[in-house]
């Protein structure tokens, strides 16, 4: 992995305000800081680490004590990007040893925007930024999928935080892609004990009893080992509650499946990049398209979630 910044990228931060380049234990980040929020996103997997919005001051991502920033291991928590499959590789003409959640989360990424919003007081209220993974067309070539894909991540950085990822067929004619995905995000929560996941409704398949269609249970907590693909509604509102405490707020446009995933103790001990209670302080809440979609050449797909207090 090449540890260095693209010429063009120098240029974007030496004009920009409210972002940063830091090389340190974690590896390349950019680190934002604008009157509205910080956040810090690692090149490698193009991954947000950190968002916290000023106005209260709390973190709102989680990311494990044990993260391995090696440059190879995906990084456990912030928002892993997974996509151009979503879990195990279930395509046969994939290589074997294909990776869990697609090739892009292990990839270097490159900067290839930024644009700043300012008030009337020339304070950057908003940032934006442009991602893509660097030489996707080897990874996706190596992978038997059509080498005129375009992925990008739009991140936006403010009182709000939003994700996007879009994927564009950039060919008048070719195969259809099959894409599964998702914008795998890791919040931080006060206790496990405490969590109540308003806004889920769909049914779910469930990846701990191989079964499917279940129920959205209401209220919703989680007690055990959890791991569930819900049908989604179109625009979804989701709220994590501590007790009685709106905790955050997510919302997810463009995709069809919403995944709620928590390790419990026992998983948690056998993952090597998360504490024994690790399991307890965090829920991820992923927006996804699973099962996949197809995607035709000249099509653009997007899938989307805003984070909110
Ligand atoms: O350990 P990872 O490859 O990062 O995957 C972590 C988890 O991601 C998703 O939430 C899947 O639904 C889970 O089945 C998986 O265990």
């Amino acid at each position: 992995m090449s540890e260095s910044l693209l010429e063009p990228a120098q240029s974007l931060l030496e004009q920009a305000k409210s972002v940063s380049i830091e090389r340190g234990k974690r590896g390349l980040c950019l680190n934002i800081n604008n009157a509205r929020a910080l956040a810090s996103v690692s090149l490698f997997g193009g991954q947000l680490l950190s968002y916290i919005d000023k106005s209260d001051a709390r973190e709102r991502l989680w990311l494990s004590e044990s993260a391995i920033f090696d440059g190879k291991t995906p990084i456990r928590g912030g928002v892993p990007i997974c996509w151009p499959w979503f879990g195990a590789p279930t395509r046969p003409s994939l290589p074997a040893n294909s990776p869990s959640h697609g090739f892009v989360r292990t990839r270097n990424w490159e900067l290839c925007d930024i644009q700043e919003q300012c008030n009337s007081c020339g304070e950057v209220i908003r940032t934006s930024l442009m991602l893509m993974p660097q030489d996707l067309k080897q990874a996706l070539t190596f992978y038997g999928l059509p080498p005129s894909i375009r992925v990008s991540l739009k991140l936006i950085i403010s009182d709000t935080c939003t994700i996007t990822l879009h994927t564009q067929y950039d060919a008048p004619q070719g195969p259809v892609l099959a894409l599964s995905q998702a914008i795998h995000s890791y919040f931080s929560i006060p206790d496990i004990a405490t969590l109540e996941i308003k806004g889920i409704h769909g049914k779910y398949a469930d990846k701990v009893n191989s079964s499917q269609a279940n129920k959205s249970p209401s209220p919703y907590r989680i007690s055990s080992e959890t791991d569930r693909i819900h049908a989604a509604d179109a625009n979804e509102h989701i709220k994590l509650f501590s007790g009685e405490e709106e905790w955050v707020s997510i919302e997810h446009a463009g995709h069809n499946g919403t995944v709620v995933w928590n390790p419990w103790q026992e998983k948690s001990r056998q993952l090597k990049d998360m504490n024994d209670s690790g399991f307890t302080k965090m829920v991820c809440i992923e927006a996804a398209t699973m099962p996949e979609v197809v995607l035709h050449p000249g099509q653009l797909l997007s899938i989307s979630q805003c984070v909110s207090s």
